[in-house]
This record gives C-alpha cells, structure tokens and sequence, in this order.
C-alpha cells in the first residue's frame, strides 16, 4: 500500500509535496529547524517545542526507532515533524516501536521525501515562517487560506507545565524546580546529585515557594517567548537574592527580563546539539545543545546587576549571565543535553557549590528561620491545596 500524501505549505507560499509517516491530519504552527545528527526522540518530546514544527536537517530520521525512556516529557507537543527520510524498521535493540507508530498514537501529523535542504535554507534566509502541514487534499488556496486565519499559539507554558507540586526526595540540598515546560533531563541531572526536588507549577507565587524552604530555585527551560508569562517573571524578581538561583533556556530569559534586561526573536533560531559556546571567564569553548528562538538583547544588559558569562561563538548572542551581588547565574543552552554533548553539565555542580557557599555565608536570617519553622508547622499544605 503505498503512502498517503502529505503536503507542507510556508506562509511565503513555498509547496513541499511528500509522503505522511504520522497522523493523517493537519496542523499549523511556526515551522524551525534542528541540526542534530542524532537524539530525534529528545526533540520531539522536548515541551519548549510546544507548537512548533519541526524539521530536522539530519537526512535518515527513524532508524533507532523510538524507546520511551528517552523522552523528555511524557508526551510530544510539537505540532509537526518534517524529514527527509523517515525509517520505517528500526535496528536497535531498545527500539520499543516506529517513529510513525508515536506521532499516530498522539495525532501528529509527518511528511517524509521533501527536500529538507531547501527548506532549511529558506528558513536560514527568511527567518522562522508559520506552516500548515496537512494529509488533506484540498486546493493549496484552501490550505493559505487556513493557515493565513491560524495564529501562533501563545499559551505553550500552560499547556506543558505540571499542573500538581510533586516531589523526588533526596538526602541533599531542597531544591524547588519551577516547572515552566521542564526537560527531564533537569530533574535526572538534581536527582543523580542527590538532591531533595519539588517540583512546582509556573503558577507557583514567591510565597508558594519559599513555604517550601528551598536551599536553592531551578527555572526550567520551556516553551514560546518569555514575555508571555509576566506573572512568571513577576515571582522570579521577588526570589533574586533571597535564594541561589539557576535558570536554563526560558528559565534564563525570565531571569534576564526579572533583572531589568530584554529579550527578543531571533531571525531562525538555534537548535541543535552542536553548538558553539564560548565561557568568557576561561576563554574556554563548549559545544553545546540548544532549542530556542528567543535571545537576551546584549544592549540591555548593562543597565543591570547582570554581566555577560557566555556568549554563542556562531552569531556572538549572550548565551549565559551571573548577578553582579546575587548567587544567580544562567545559561540559554542545555546543560541537561539528551543525548550529549555532556560538556555543561558541570553547571549543575557549580549550582549546588553556589547553593553550599551561601548556605556558609548566610545562616539563616531570623525572617528565613521563621517561614522555614511555619512551613514546617503547616507540613505539606502547599502540596496539599494544588491536589
Ligand atoms: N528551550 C527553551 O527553554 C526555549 C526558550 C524560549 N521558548 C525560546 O524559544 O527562546
């Protein structure tokens, strides 16, 4: 039986005509790429995708098949999934099904046998554009007209975040991880350091989470632009200072944005695993994994308490940031990264000496030593009340 056909159309007009591999159903959504070689299963069910689709510019997609321990969320949110070449019979032993067989299961729509070279190319020349990925056969005038009327989502952190505090105990440090669309690699990289995480909602007010007397605040990576969530930023300017502070990819922008800095879109983008980061402080360069569209604007910067640790070595964007006063720093790139490159997962030691030195530094203040003792009176009312 031979394929049904799928067909992408950008909004500048450009038709790519191909084979479905997924759901046979359509989608829109802003269309980006992903330079990496391998870890397709890490992408597409990394949340800060969350209504995109995507294409990957590796050419044979599908040939380790797809194996849930791999995933970085319970479930995909992309919108779409573009490649050239999608391989229907997987050779891994782990392999538990098709990269097909997942995008039906959760009704996403694929095109596979379309020039992923070309489209790349234009998205690199013309910025991300929006697209309508469709199985329906309609005239291409129907589907403009569909994917004129569609608008990018601007809800994803909602969508993607936990809706319920939970925890994964540990015997060390208490850290409180705001859930904004987390990857969870972040919560394998705390736990495999024997951290004691709570997870927390991005609804989650200043107050919600210091009853949980965290030694130290995670913000996770997550999806769509940062300024959608002012109420996130809102509850990370009332933390700077009062706790160590770590923020990964949108968990970085919000930091950035809490402490008087900008954010903006970038023309196309950095995605992939293999991008260049160079550590200003050492000199030293990483080669390191990223997903996103949005960038602290430098310009920004220097009205605030903040200096630049880190820059992209490709296009010269802030890729980190530490508070002048404050034990807070961030990165815009994946220290997480499934499955590598590994070189930045140092940061989350750096996190947890960060959190050891205040600790050192600051027994606790009578303010601190009482909300610690009233948290502790009222035991797990917080998690109690989100239930
Ligand atoms: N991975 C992320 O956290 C991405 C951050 C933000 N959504 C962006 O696209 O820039």
């Amino acid at each position: 039986m031979s394929a049904k056909q799928a067909r992408l159309l950008l909004e500048d007009g450009t038709l790519f005509t191909g084979q479905s591999f997924g759901s046979e159903t359509e989608s829109t959504g802003e269309v980006v790429f992903n330079t990496g070689i391998t870890g397709y299963q890490e992408v597409l069910s990394d949340p800060s995708y969350c209504g995109q689709i995507v294409t990957m510019t590796y050419p044979l997609i599908g040939n380790y098949g797809i194996t849930r321990d791999d995933f970085e969320a319970l479930r995909p949110y992309i919108h779409g999934f573009v490649v050239r070449n999608h391989e229907e019979i997987p050779s891994n032993w782990r392999a538990e099904y098709t990269l097909g067989s997942l995008l039906k299961e959760f009704d996403i729509p694929a095109i596979q046998g379309i020039d992923t070279r070309m489209l790349t190319r234009k998205l690199r020349h013309y910025g991300t554009m929006r697209g309508i990925l469709t199985t329906s056969s309609e005239p291409v005038e129907a589907l403009m007209e569909r994917l004129q009327g569609s608008s990018l989502l601007t809800d994803q952190v909602e969508r993607v975040s936990t809706k319920h505090v939970f925890s994964s105990p540990g015997m060390k440090e208490r850290v409180v991880l705001v859930d904004y669309g987390s990857k969870s690699g972040i919560l394998r990289d705390l736990v495999k350091r024997g951290c004691d995480v709570v997870v927390v909602p991005h609804t989650a007010t200043a107050d919600d989470i210091r009853k949980l007397s965290p030694d130290g605040i995670l913000l996770s990576n997550g999806p769509g632009n940062p300024k959608n969530v002012p109420h996130a930023v809102e509850t990370v300017k009332q933390l700077i200072g009062e706790y160590p502070m770590f923020g990964i990819c949108l968990g970085h922008q919000l930091f950035a944005l809490a402490s008087g800095a900008d954010t903006e879109k970038l023309k196309f983008g950095h995605r992939g695993g293999n991008h260049p980061v160079k550590d200003l402080i050492s000199g030293r360069c990483y080669i390191t994994s990223q997903n996103h569209g949005y960038t602290v604007k430098e310009e920004s910067i220097a009205q605030t308490e903040l200096e630049v640790t880190h820059i992209n070595n490709n296009d010269k964007t802030v890729e980190g940031l530490r508070h002048k006063t404050a034990p807070a720093f961030s990165v815009q790139y994946h220290p997480e990264a499934s499955p590598g490159p590994f070189d930045s997962s140092y940061l989350f030691d750096d996190f947890i000496e960060m959190i050891r030195t205040h600790q050192q530094n600051h027994p606790q203040s009578p303010k601190q030593a009482q909300i610690a003792a009233a948290a502790k009176a009222s035991k797990g009312e917080y998690a109690h009340a989100q239930k």
